[in-house]
């Protein structure tokens, strides 16, 4: 039996009989941020007085300590996983309650839940539970062996002294496809003559490596890569190498369609701030959701879980334009929608049939390009894409949609940390706009802050001029099974 299929068995049969779900609900949802790249979050620091961090307990394995950072929940069955995401939310809500009462009375902030004053609908699962991750990243540091050219995920920290990278066959997040390209990498980096990065303090070349799969099974491998002194005809020798390997070497196994490099001094560089070369195949990756067809660039963002995407976006659809016709139809309601952090346009395009017009703000240059090439691929003639920062493109924008027919609908999906206040005030302060659709991976975070300022009472100091909007339908959507993370669908009216 292999090490990974022995650790495997060896979680399974350990599953559920460790900690029972009131002692993990304690422990999960307040997160700190010990692990880097796409790692998910780990268990509080916060209330740990009377819980040992579950990492650092003894008893467990290595696979164990990392599954319990990656996928906390991964000993509960899916349906008790699904609850507790369920509960969770729901205080997060009731907390947005408690503060808007409070904001509205010009209270001090009161941190007490105050009663849930609109539905929260009960959570939509994930349809794939296992091997659903669609991009991986994973780290190279010392391993349990010392072997500094291990390629994982980080367990412990730094500043703690105890951090160990460990790898991620194990995982219940994890597809197969991710797993082989970490091993081929992790092979290739410890026959290569040159050190791996680790951290950035010894120096090093061999960093990172992210690995983009979709449904078809087409493969992007993105390796990471520090050049420190090397000429760039040296760094063509390595470059050579990583080719060879992946394409006629052992790597070849891995069946890549696309290999890109980035050099890159910083812990992430956009496209423009160092390219990303493609060393082989093909320049994109593609997928399908909800029947149109989406192109996929090395540095653009999209949602991990293609399945669960379909049920966050046909919900996101519905809260934007909701279904008047009786058995749910979808008839064109026309009106504009503002798509803001539209990524490669995913949501806008997906509702774009049922409305004149989408207007869609990002940041990301490739992802941007990505959209309007994908606006293109599905026939569709009513998607603009605007590249910038939102809270730079947004204001000058209010007043060009101030007199759209028809009516305008905004949707937000920002990253986690949400919303900068000029958008915020730009859409607050746009009176055409009476509904708006908040998509949150963290609604405890800094979104609470945007939803705060979204419904208080007009506030001339904060220029918060605009009539409030109020919290009216909420909805969970799990997209990340097993581990403590949803996305949440919140509509605000007013
Ligand atoms: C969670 S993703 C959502 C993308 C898209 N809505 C989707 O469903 O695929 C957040 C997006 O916001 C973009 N973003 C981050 N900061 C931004 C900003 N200041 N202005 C505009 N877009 C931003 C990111 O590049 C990323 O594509």
């Amino acid at each position: 039996m292999t090490l990974a299929a022995a650790c495997s068995r060896s979680i399974l049969c350990t599953k559920r009989n460790i900690w029972s779900l009131r002692k993990t609900t304690s422990l999960l949802f307040s997160t700190d941020s010990t692990t880097l790249a796409e790692q998910e979050k780990p268990p509080s620091n916060k209330k740990k007085k009377n819980h040992k961090k579950p990492f650092l307990a003894d008893h467990l394995t290595w696979e164990e300590k990392l599954a319990d950072v990656v996928t906390p929940l991964w000993r509960l069955s899916y349906d008790e996983q699904l609850e507790l995401k369920q509960t969770h939310q729901e205080k997060v809500l009731s907390q947005l309650c408690g503060y808007l009462a409070a904001d509205f009375q010009s209270q001090p902030i009161s941190p007490v839940a105050g009663k849930l004053s609109f539905p929260v609908l009960p959570i939509l699962p994930s349809p794939v539970q296992d091997g659903y991750r669609n991009k991986s990243t994973f780290s190279v540091n010392r391993g349990v062996d010392g072997n500094p050219k291990t390629v994982g995920f980080y367990v412990g920290t730094g500043r703690g002294r105890n951090m160990v990278c460990i790898n991620g066959d194990h995982l219940l997040n994890m597809p197969e496809k991710h797993k082989l390209v970490a091993r081929s990498y992790q092979d290739f980096i410890r026959l290569s003559p040159l050190e791996p990065c680790l951290l950035f303090h010894t120096g090093g070349h061999w960093r990172e490596i992210t690995v983009r799969t979709n449904t078809q099974g087409h493969t992007m491998a993105i390796v990471y890569f520090h050049p420190q002194t090397l000429t760039p005809e040296e760094v063509d020798v390595h470059k050579a190498d990583l080719v060879d390997y992946f394409t006629r070497g052992p790597g070849s196994v891995c069946q890549l369609d696309s290999l890109f490099f980035q050099e890159s001094r910083m812990t992430r560089c956009s496209h423009e701030e160092s390219p990303y070369q493609l060393l082989h195949g093909q320049p994109h990756i593609h997928e399908e959701v909800l029947g149109f067809k989406f192109r996929i660039s090395a540095d653009a963002f999209f949602q991990v879980n293609q399945a669960a995407a379909e049920v966050l976006y046909s919900k996101v659809r519905d809260f934007c334009v909701p279904n008047t016709e009786e058995g749910g139809g979808q008839a064109k309601v026309g009106g504009t929608l503002l798509d803001v952090c539209c990524g490669t346009g995913a949501i806008g395009i997906t509702i774009s049939p049922r409305v004149d017009r989408i207007v869609g703000i990002e940041l990301i240059e490739q992802a941007v390009e990505d959209a309007r090439h994908n606006a293109a691929l599905n026939n569709l003639l009513n998607c603009e894409f605007i590249a910038g920062k939102a809270e730079v493109m947004l204001p000058g924008l209010m007043s060009q949609l101030s007199s759209v027919v028809g009516g305008l609908t905004a949707v937000v999906n920002p990253a986690r940390a949400g919303l900068h206040y000029r958008v915020v005030r730009a859409l607050r302060n746009q009176p055409s706009i009476r509904r708006l659709v908040y998509v949150s991976c963290k609604p405890d975070g800094e979104a609470m802050r945007n939803f705060r300022e979204l419904c208080c009472a007009p506030d001339l100091q904060k220029k918060l001029t605009g009539e409030a909007f109020s919290p009216t339908l909420a909805v969970p959507v799990d997209m990340f099974p097993h581990t403590s993370h949803c996305e949440l669908v919140l509509l605000f009216e007013r």
